[in-house]
């Protein structure tokens, strides 16, 4: 494994049975070959209009479903694992070295996608283990709703104390709302079970101020009076029609921006780009440019993390899994996109929505498919960018 000296960050494998997978679509390839040998050799020259017309149909259906094979084929042809190897990026990288992250979650309707929903999937990355001086996040709120400024405020004051409980407690995944859903009261000093049980309060607590102004759809005046960013709102004519709101909640630049122990928090961004009807929004891919404009003045981070407002980390450490192929010394520059697995809920046992990490090498120019990835053809292309950065999206 270590050659010259040089210990990889992570490491590719082929997937067993590759041989077989091949030897068996080869032997389909001489099936297709066949059918196409006798489609051409015995048309029906001499059979009705039907027989004839109904050989072409065949001939052409075959050569479509031949042209789909090739494609899927083509997908699985040389598949390969990849593993990070987190701890040797510990290592080699100490504080200083890692660089700064930029995390992205779009949100767009306070009513499909619950601002108490956009908090956790926030807090579980704000409490990343990684050095929170080099996180920023950034939220995206295409609703340009008051509710999840609302619950982002909420959020800002309750990562205070979140972040040094997932310390403390090892708290796995760091979403509230999921690890409270499952976790059983740990069996600690009374000092501890104590604080443990406070802290879940704590968190019932905000989720149900958040809640009732959802269900309220409308902010309480003596909530508003409490954050001069609720002005905004006063110019904000519906959704679709308003002017920039840009919120800093927390900013990691101020030695102030720390948490109960006193050790320094990762920014926290409020996001609602402007928007006026005559102009197309280009839905989450607009979202993502804007936040790529906001976020390039405030922190810059070389590396960005794009999820969904849905999508909360159920694993504290899988930014490293991540950032292991991007700081590899030797193959790292040859890649630019890392793509998260992605778990469902209560779906089944059984893997069967290809969670697993995937890595685009050797990038050149701009990709098709998915929206994730148009953000990635302006980024490299557009005219005012110079930004290079490199991504970990899951779409
Ligand atoms: O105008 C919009 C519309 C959507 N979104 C956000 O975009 C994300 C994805 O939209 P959604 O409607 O939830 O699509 P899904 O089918 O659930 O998402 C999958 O498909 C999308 C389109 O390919 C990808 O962008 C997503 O990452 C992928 O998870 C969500 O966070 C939305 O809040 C915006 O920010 N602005
Ligand atoms: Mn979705």
């Amino acid at each position: 494994m270590a050659k010259n000296g040089y210990v990889p960050l992570f490491e590719t494998r082929p997937v067993k049975g590759r041989t077989f997978f091949k030897l068996f679509a080869a032997s389909i390839l001489v099936g297709i070959c066949f059918i196409f040998i006798y489609r051409l050799s015995f048309f029906p020259l001499e059979g009705k209009s039907i027989e004839k017309w109904t050989w072409i149909g065949m001939f052409l259906a075959e050569l479509w479903f031949s042209f789909y094979w090739f494609l899927t084929t083509a997908c699985r042809w040389n598949c390969v694992y990849r593993i990070p190897f987190k701890d040797r990026l510990s290592q080699r990288f100490g504080k200083e070295l890692l660089p700064g992250v930029d995390i992205f979650v779009c949100t767009a309707d306070p009513l499909i996608e619950p601002p108490s929903l956009v908090i956790n999937t926030v807090l579980s990355l704000m409490a990343y283990d990684y050095p929170p001086e080099k996180l920023s996040v950034y939220l995206s709120d295409d609703g340009g709703s008051d509710l999840t400024f609302y619950a982002m405020l909420e959020a800002a004051t309750f990562s205070k104390k979140w972040l040094p409980f997932c310390r403390k407690f090892k708290v796995e995944p760091r979403s509230p709302e999921a690890y409270f859903k499952t976790a059983v009261e740990p069996d600690l000093d009374p000092v501890q079970t104590n604080e443990w049980r406070s802290n879940k309060k704590l968190y019932e607590d905000m989720k149900m101020r958040i809640e009732t102004t959802t269900k309220l759809n409308r902010i309480p005046e003596e909530i508003r009076k409490q954050h001069k960013g609720f002005r905004e709102w006063d110019f904000v004519s519906s959704k679709r029609d308003h002017q920039t709101i840009l919120q800093i909640l927390i900013d990691g630049r101020d030695s102030n921006a720390v948490d109960i122990e006193g050790k320094p928090l990762p920014t926290l961004v409020y996001l609602a780009r402007e928007k006026r009807p005559q102009f197309h929004h280009n839905f989450k891919a607009g979202a993502v440019n804007a936040l790529i404009r906001v976020s390039s003045r405030i922190s810059n981070g070389p590396i960005i993390l794009n999820v969904d407002c849905d999508m909360y980390s159920n694993n504290s450490e899988s930014l490293k899994d991540a950032l292991c192929f991007f700081m590899d010394e030797e193959k790292g520059n040859e890649i630019a996109f890392v793509q998260y697995p992605q778990n469902f809920e209560n779906v089944t046992k059984n893997e069967i929505y290809a969670c697993s990490f995937r890595v685009i090498e050797k990038m050149e120019g701009p990709l098709t498919s998915a929206l994730d990835v148009f953000t990635e053809e302006r980024l490299f292309t557009g005219k005012n960018m110079t930004r290079s950065v490199r991504l970990i999206g899951r779409n």
